[in-house]
């Protein structure tokens, strides 16, 4: 099996070195995976003058799986917007067909005065975003900023879905709450949006297929307060790119942070790219104090899912609840009374427990 790793930019290098010291001590207990590294992003950019450059599309065609840091920073900021590092995630998920982002938010028990809600809200709570990736206002055209006849400057976007866009994530999440709590919750904004109206009704359409899973709507601005109010109502839920973008964010924080909270993304054949859901951090890049749980965990949902070793999977997930059981804390999910590590100390701390 081929993986690609994607360092990025920001943190994503010191995070990406510390899942791939887990990929390499199960590559010692006989995992056959060959790793190869390609930039993406900002430092693809800097290497090769594009985000998402022929060299890094060439090994991610022919990758089984992806592993990927994080891309973005503030001195890519004043470059034309083809050429910033958002536009290389944006484009290698289009170009693989990542459509299908799953975003699991689970909180782990020695975490739960880490969350900023009360123990008793969150205690136990274990849900999946399903988030549509190649679609909505993110790729709708058309798109930009223009002067209106009136000579006034405007920016637009286009949100926009296709009905086998929705069919196919529709699936996606059926299928998932089948596998789980049989509850899909579909977010839109139907009351306002014709989009997400279209949404809704084919998302209703689908449900039909699956009678063991129990369908609801909601409006995005409810799901928003619902998921701190009472995060627990909540198992599988599915909405489109920029809702998932956002709510996603909101429930990592359930967890105990952004650095918990992991990602895959897959394409209809099982191929994905796996990353953290935050970002590349740039406020504390380079001093090696990010959480790189996040992506230590995307590389056992990449075992699970691209790579078809689930024990493989466990083992790594098995490990992070050790170490932290053992107390051990990065700086964003510190508290008194647990040790705090550095990035890198943690990344140890995980192989020591596999
Ligand atoms: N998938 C991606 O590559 C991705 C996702 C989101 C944002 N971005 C990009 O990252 C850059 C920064 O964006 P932002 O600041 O809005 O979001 P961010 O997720 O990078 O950071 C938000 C906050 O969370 C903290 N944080 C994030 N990950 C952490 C970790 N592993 N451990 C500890 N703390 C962590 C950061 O220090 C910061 O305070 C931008 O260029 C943005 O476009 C990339
Ligand atoms: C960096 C950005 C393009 C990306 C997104 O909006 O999808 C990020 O926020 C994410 O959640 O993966
Ligand atoms: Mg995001």
């Amino acid at each position: 099996m081929k993986v690609l790793v994607l360092p990025g930019d920001g943190i994503g290098p010191e995070i990406v070195a510390q899942a791939k010291k887990v990929l390499n001590a199960l590559q010692k207990d006989g995992l056959d995976i060959e790793l190869s590294e390609a930039p993406l992003g900002g430092a693809a950019y800097d290497a090769y003058g594009a985000p998402y450059p022929e060299f890094t599309q060439k090994l991610a065609r022919e990758a089984d799986a992806i592993l990927l840091g994080a891309v973005g920073g503030p001195q890519y900021d004043q470059l034309d917007r083809p050429l910033r590092p958002e536009r290389g995630l944006l484009g290698i998920r289009k170009d693989l067909n990542l459509f299908a982002n799953l975003r699991p938010a689970i909180l782990y028990p020695e975490l739960a005065n880490a969350s900023t809600l009360k123990p008793e809200v969150v205690s136990g709570l274990d849900i999946l975003i399903v988030r549509e990736l190649t679609g909505d206002i993110y790729f709708g055209q058309p798109r930009g900023i223009r002067v209106n006849e009136a000579g006034e400057r405007e920016g637009f976007n286009t949100m926009l879905y296709s009905e086998s866009e929705v069919r196919r994530i529709a699936h996606v999440a059926f299928r998932a709450a089948q596998k789980r709590g049989k509850k899909l919750c579909s977010v839109d904004k139907a009351n306002v949006l014709e989009t997400t109206e279209f949404w809704k009704e084919i998302m209703t359409d689908v449900a039909k297929e699956y009678p063991d899973v129990e369908l609801s709507h909601m409006y995005v601005d409810n799901a928003a307060m619902q998921l701190v109010r009472a995060p627990k109502q909540f198992d599988v839920m599915v909405t489109g790119n920029i809702f998932g973008d956002i709510l996603s964010d909101q429930a990592s924080m359930l967890t105990g942070s952004i650095g918990m909270l992991p990602s895959a993304s897959l394409d209809q054949n099982g191929k994905g790219l796996y990353e953290p859901s935050h970002g590349s951090a740039p406020d504390i890049a380079g001093k090696d104090i990010a959480n790189p749980l996040a992506t230590i965990l995307s590389a056992a949902m990449m075992l699970r899912y691209s790579l078809n070793n689930e024990a493989a999977a466990v083992r790594v997930e098995n490990a992070v609840k050790a170490v932290l059981a053992q107390g051990l804390r990065t700086a964003d999910i510190y508290e008194a009374g647990t040790t705090k590590v550095s990035c890198s100390q943690m990344g140890d701390a995980v192989v020591a427990a596999l």
